[in-house]
């Protein structure tokens, strides 16, 4: 395959796919962008240059690879689907600054595989049309995990990117638009219509972008202050205080601790998480730890 001829054109994506004997898999969240304008935009909104190390999560048949190859120093791409590695090896057979590996991009240790794979101190980027189904739990990986990143652009379904910078207080507000405050702040970079993939998903699809912040509040142990939060969001409808007995114990001296807790933190017991900020729900954790 020529370096100057994209993978992705509606023709051609379908011409591979035919010639390898294949079908997008909606079990992998296989939607295929075909549309070369949407995947230099990509590679433009990440600002991908000679210097990035680039993480691409679901390269398919490598349509947005190749695109990040021809800028970046090195592309790292993470691939669940075996049928796809083995199209891959052909599709990017000319790009020797692409490594695919075989495997769940969830059961990946990042930080590990970034010290094996990238030089030290390099500017790391990440980059994906992400599989729709594992959305979340893939921005959470991403997020939680201990490496430096420069940026992080994906696409996504637009109602999972409306939830990412969710006001306080509204049905979107949660656990995700909590995680991301904590560590990025979200731009919508770009909507894209679902005639740009083959197969057209049956959603609206957007492009975001990530940028690394320092927390409003920092504290000790961030893993510990997002089971608070999952806690505190463990049923909306219920009052925090509801919430918190049930996650932490109905005895005397549990809810002795909780109660000074909220009064510590200033917080209405009565209060339902979704209408507490990331810095409020900071303080809480400080205070419930400060009594232990
Ligand atoms: C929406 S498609 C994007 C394909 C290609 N990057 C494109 O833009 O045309 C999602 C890709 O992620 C892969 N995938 C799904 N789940 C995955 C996982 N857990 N780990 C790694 N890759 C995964 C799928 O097989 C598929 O290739």
């Amino acid at each position: 395959m020529s370096k100057n001829i994209d993978i992705a054109n509606p023709t051609r994506t379908q011409a591979i796919l035919n010639q390898y004997g294949l079908h997008a898999k909606k079990k992998f969240g296989q939607n295929f962008l075909t549309d070369v304008n949407v995947l230099h935009d990509i590679v433009d909104i990440a600002d991908i240059t000679s210097e990035d190390y680039v993480i691409e999560i679901g390269p398919g048949i490598g349509a947005l690879t190749e695109q990040l190859a021809r800028k970046a120093k090195k592309v790292l791409a993470f691939e669940i689907d075996e049928q796809m590695v083995k199209v891959l090896d052909d599709t990017l057979a000319q790009y020797d600054n692409v490594r695919v590996i075989h495997q769940d991009i969830l059961k990946v240790n990042l930080p590990e595989m970034i010290s094996q794979e990238f030089e030290p101190e390099a500017s790391v980027k990440i980059v994906a049309n992400l599989p729709y189904y594992i959305t979340t739990p893939i921005l959470t990986q991403l997020l939680h995990a201990d490496f430096k990143w420069q940026n992080i652009v994906v696409m996504m379904q637009k109602e999972v990117a409306d939830r990412l910078n969710a006001e306080i207080g509204t049905k979107a507000y949660g656990v995700l638009t909590l995680t991301i405050q904590y560590f990025a702040q979200a731009h919508l970079a770009r909507k894209v219509s679902a005639n740009a993939f083959n197969p057209a998903p049956n959603v609206d699809s957007a492009v975001v972008k990530l940028v690394p912040v320092k927390p409003v509040v920092e504290v000790d142990n961030v893993d510990k202050l997002f089971t608070l939060i999952k806690q505190s969001f463990a049923h909306r409808r219920k009052s925090l205080w509801n919430n918190l007995v049930q996650a932490y114990g109905k005895d005397d001296r549990t809810k002795t601790n909780i109660q000074s807790a909220l009064l510590k933190a200033e917080i209405d017991p009565g209060i339902r998480a979704e209408k507490l900020s990331l810095a409020e729900l900071s303080h809480l954790y400080i205070a419930l730890h400060a009594n232990k």
